[in-house]
C-alpha cells in the first residue's frame, strides 16, 4: 500500500499568500499599495473614529481595492479583503501568521492570558485544553442548566410584559449570556439577570471597556503610567482572577466528591480541571484561570449582540419573523423553552436567519493578523510584524454569488432556494477561519437557538417606532447603538 504521507500535495500555482522566502521576488512593495490621503506625521489617524473604525476601513476598501495601506504616526498597516487572501491568512496560523500583537498584548495586560492571545506551541497546547472544554458533549451535559437559565429569562419577560413594563431586551440578553457563560465556564449561577449590580459583572464590564478603549488609543500610555481608570481595571482583573481561583477550588472539590465527573464533566471548568490534572498534562492552574476568563470575554457580548442584530432584522421583516414563529411553534409544541438539545438541529429557518444576520451584521467585521516572517500577499511584499486588517464582512460584499446581497433574506440559505449552496464563494467568516476558528461556535449556536425560539414561541417582536436609528458601534465587538425591539406577549 502507498504511504499516504508521501503523496505530494499539489500547491496552487498562484497562492494568495506565501512566505517571501519561497518563490520569485514580489512585484510590489508596501509603499506601492494605494493609501487614503492623510496628514503629515499622524497619517490617517484623525480619520479613524473609534466606534466607526470598521466602517472607515470598509469604505476605503470600496475606493482603493482589496489590498491597501494606511498609516498612523508613521506606522504602516495593511488592509486585505480578497476572499482567497483572507482564507489563506487565517489558514497559515500559527506558524506564518499570528493574531495582531497589539490586540494580544492588550488582552494580556488586562487579564490573565489564555488561548485567544497565545501563539505558536503555547497556543497549540492551550487550544487542545479549550477544545476539551467546549465539545458538543460538554455543551449537552450543560443543556439542562441552559434550559433553566432560559426559563428564568422567559419568566422575567413575561412578568414585565404582563405588568406593562418596557423590556430592555439587549441588556437582558447580555446578562443572560453572561449567566450562561459563567454557568458553563465556572459552574456557578451568578444571576446577573435579576441582580443588576452583581460585582463580578461590574468587574468584567470594567475590564472589557478598558480593552476596547486601549485598542483604539494610538499611544499606549498605560505602559508608562496608569490613570485612575487603568488602576480600576487592574483591581477589577485581580478580583476576577481571585473569584475564578475560588471557582476552580470548588470544581476540584466537586470532582473529588463525585469521581464520575472525571468521565462526564458537567461544565467547562470541570473539563479544564480534569485535563489539567492528567499526569504530564503540562498545564498550570494559571492556564485554567486564563482560559476560563477568556471564555467569559469571548462568549458574552459576541452571542448577545448577534441575537440583538437578528432581532433588529426580524422586526423590520415581519414575514421572516412569522416564519421563525411558525417553526418554533411546530418544534417546541406545548413547551415554552426547547427541552431537548437534539431538536436544536430541527430549526432550519432559524439557522438560516442567524446565518443571514451574521453575514450582514457580524460581531467581528474584521480581525487583525500579523505575519511572523516576510510574506507575499498576491504580488506584494508585506514585512514581518506589519498589522494586517482582514475585512471579514467586506470580503463577502466584494465577492459573492448571491442575488440582491444587500437584502436580509434567510431563505437564500435554505436547501434548494438559490443554486450553489455549497459554492465556496458563499462561505462566511462570522466565526473566523482556519485552525483558530471560534471554538465556542457550537455553544453559541445552541444559545442563540434556544433564546430566539423561546422568544418567538411566546412573544411577537415589533419595531419600536419611537427608537432612534440603529448604528453600528465598534467596541470590542460590533454592537447595535440601540435595539428598537418591543416584545408583545402572544395570546
Ligand atoms: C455568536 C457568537 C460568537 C461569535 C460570532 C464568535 C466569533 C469569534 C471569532 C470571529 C473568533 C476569532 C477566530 C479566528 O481567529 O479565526 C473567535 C475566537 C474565539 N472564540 Fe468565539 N464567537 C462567538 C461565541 C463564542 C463563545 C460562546 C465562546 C466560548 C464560551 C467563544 C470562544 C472563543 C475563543 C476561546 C476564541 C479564541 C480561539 C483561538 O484563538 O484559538 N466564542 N470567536
Amino acid at each position: 500500500m502507498m504511504d499516504r504521507a508521501r503523496i505530494p500535495v499539489p500547491l496552487p500555482l498562484h497562492p494568495a499568500v506565501r512566505p517571501a522566502a519561497e518563490g520569485p521576488p514580489a512585484a510590489r512593495r508596501l509603499g506601492d499599495l494605494p493609501q487614503p490621503k492623510g496628514e503629515p506625521v499622524i497619517g490617517n489617524m484623525r480619520q479613524l473614529d473609534g466606534v466607526r473604525f470598521h466602517r472607515t476601513l470598509e469604505n476605503w476598501a470600496r475606493d482603493l481595492g482589496p489590498l491597501y495601506r494606511f498609516t498612523v504616526l508613521n506606522r504602516t498597516m495593511v488592509v486585505a479583503s480578497s476572499r482567497p487572501a483572507l482564507t489563506a491568512l487565517m489558514r497559515e496560523r500559527p506558524d506564518l501568521i499570528r493574531r495582531g500583537s497589539r490586540t494580544s498584548d492588550m488582552m494580556e495586560e488586562a487579564i490573565t492570558p489564555g488561548v485567544f492571545s497565545a501563539e505558536g506551541e503555547d497556543w497549540r497546547q492551550q487550544r487542545k485544553l479549550v477544545m476539551r472544554a467546549l465539545t458538543p458533549e460538554v455543551v449537552h451535559n450543560f443543556y439542562p442548566t441552559l434550559v433553566a437559565l432560559t426559563e428564568r429569562l422567559r419568566l422575567r419577560w413575561v412578568a414585565a410584559a404582563e405588568a406593562g413594563r418596557r423590556i430592555d431586551v439587549l441588556r437582558d440578553l447580555k446578562a443572560w449570556t453572561l449567566d450562561v457563560t459563567i454557568g458553563l465556564a465556572m459552574g456557578h449561577d451568578i444571576d446577573t439577570l435579576q441582580n443588576e449590580h452583581n460585582p463580578l459583572q461590574r468587574d468584567i464590564e470594567t475590564v472589557f471597556e478598558r480593552i476596547a478603549r486601549r485598542l483604539t488609543t494610538p499611544v499606549p500610555y498605560w505602559r508608562l503610567f496608569r490613570l485612575a481608570v487603568d488602576r480600576e481595571s487592574d483591581a477589577a482583573a485581580q478580583r476576577i482572577s481571585d473569584a475564578v481561583a475560588g471557582f476552580i477550588a470548588s470544581a476540584r472539590a466537586r470532582i473529588a466528591a463525585n469521581p464520575a465527573l472525571r468521565a462526564k464533566p458537567s461544565n467547562m471548568l470541570e473539563a479544564l480541571v480534569v485535563a489539567r490534572d492528567e499526569p504530564g498534562s503540562g498545564f498550570s492552574d494559571q492556564a485554567v484561570i486564563g482560559n476560563a476568563i477568556t471564555m467569559v470575554f469571548a462568549g458574552e457580548d459576541t452571542t448577545s449582540n448577534t441575537i440583538g442584530w437578528l432581532l433588529d432584522f426580524l422586526v423590520r421583516h415581519p414575514e421572516c419573523s412569522a416564519a421563525v414563529t411558525r417553526e418554533a411553534d411546530a418544534v417546541l409544541g406545548a413547551d415554552k423553552v426547547l427541552q431537548d438539545y437534539r431538536l436544536l438541529d430541527s430549526l432550519p429557518y432559524l439557522d438560516a436567519a442567524l446565518r443571514e444576520g451574521m453575514r450582514l451584521k457580524p460581531v467581528a467585521p474584521f480581525m487583525i493578523l500579523e505575519p511572523v516572517a516576510d510574506i507575499v500577499i498576491d504580488d506584494t511584499l508585506i514585512p514581518a510584524g506589519t498589522p494586517i486588517f482582514t475585512l471579514l464582512r467586506h470580503s463577502f460584499e466584494r465577492d459573492n454569488t448571491l442575488a440582491q446581497p444587500e437584502l436580509f433574506r434567510p431563505e437564500r440559505w435554505l436547501e434548494g432556494s438559490e443554486t450553489g449552496a455549497d459554492d465556496p464563494a458563499r462561505k462566511l467568516f462570522p466565526f473566523g477561519g482556519g485552525p483558530r476558528f471560534c471554538p465556542g461556535r457550537y455553544l453559541a449556536m445552541a444559545e442563540m437557538k434556544i433564546a430566539v425560539s423561546m422568544l418567538a414561541r411566546q412573544f411577537t417582536p415589533v419595531l419600536d417606532p419611537a427608537a432612534p436609528p440603529v448604528e453600528e458601534r465598534f467596541t470590542f465587538t460590533m454592537t447595535p447603538s440601540v435595539l428598537p425591539v418591543l416584545l408583545q406577549l402572544r395570546r
